[in-house]
């Protein structure tokens, strides 16, 4: 079966240093992809680069079977690949509504839609993003990806920073789309949600794949070795 999202052998470089030292994974219509690595080994490059925010050195992108290693990060957008990204990145002066049309493309999730999933966005939608709570945020740049009709959803630390209660509210809403079948790669440190939640690990250290399986086979010894601080 062709993966949906299929990197090989990613080479990117910032200038002179080099980032990722030929990366490769696969995301499976319907999988849930966690990837896994301290700080500074490469995820959000990954993730930036797969989106084409990124040029490669070497490598290929591909994407629901075409090349898109050159494509624009529009084009990325427009074929299905919606970003979460680190920071969450919401226009601070656009009011909630706004934000979440600015992103709109035809498909099954809609204003409406995002409003019934994330209810708290209802309840603000003429409130500007700047003012919103950092829980909030995250949902509005959850939402706004939905809007744009995702066929793949990558999450770069989506509950990074967030009170418990506001984090499992977050992990509900991405378990969800996970049981409505949508695909998603996600970046996450805390391994006690992300194991539940993923059906396949993948662990970068220093810009390169150390380990990939399924999370019951992830040992104590793998996960001191790359994971532990
Ligand atoms: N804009 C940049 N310019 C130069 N180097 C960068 C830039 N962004 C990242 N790097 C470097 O690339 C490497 C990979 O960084 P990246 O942000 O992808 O790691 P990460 O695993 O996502 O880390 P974190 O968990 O801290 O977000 C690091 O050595 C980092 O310092």
């Amino acid at each position: 079966m062709t993966p949906l999202l299929d990197l090989e052998n990613l080479q990117v470089f910032y200038g002179a240093s080099q980032a990722l030292f030929g990366v490769s994974l696969q995301v499976h219509e319907g999988q849930a992809v966690a990837l896994m690595g301290r700080n500074g080994m490469g995820k959000s490059t990954t993730i930036a680069t797969a989106c084409r925010m990124l040029p490669l050195r070497a490598g290929t992108v591909r994407f629901g079977g075409q090349d898109i290693t050159t494509a624009p990060s529009f084009r990325a957008a427009r074929l299905g690949i919606g970003l979460v990204p680190e920071g969450r990145r919401c226009f601070p002066n656009l009011t909630v509504t706004e934000n979440l049309i600015a992103s709109a493309r035809p498909g099954q999730w809609d204003l409406a839609r995002v409003q019934r999933f994330f209810p708290r966005l209802a309840e603000r939608k003429q409130q500007l993003a700047a003012t919103l709570s950092g829980g909030e945020q995250q949902m509005l740049a959850i939402g706004r990806a939905l809007m744009t009709n995702p066929r793949l959803l990558m999450l770069d630390e989506a509950t990074e920073g967030l009170a418990p209660v506001i984090r499992q509210e977050i992990w509900a809403a991405i378990t969800a789309l996970k049981s409505d079948g949508l695909s998603i790669l996600l970046v996450d440190k805390t391994l006690s949600e992300i194991l539940p939640f993923a059906d396949h690990c993948v662990i970068l250290e220093r810009g390169a794949v150390a380990w990939q399986g399924q999370p019951k086979a992830l040992s104590p010894e793998i996960v001191a070795t790359y994971l532990g601080v």
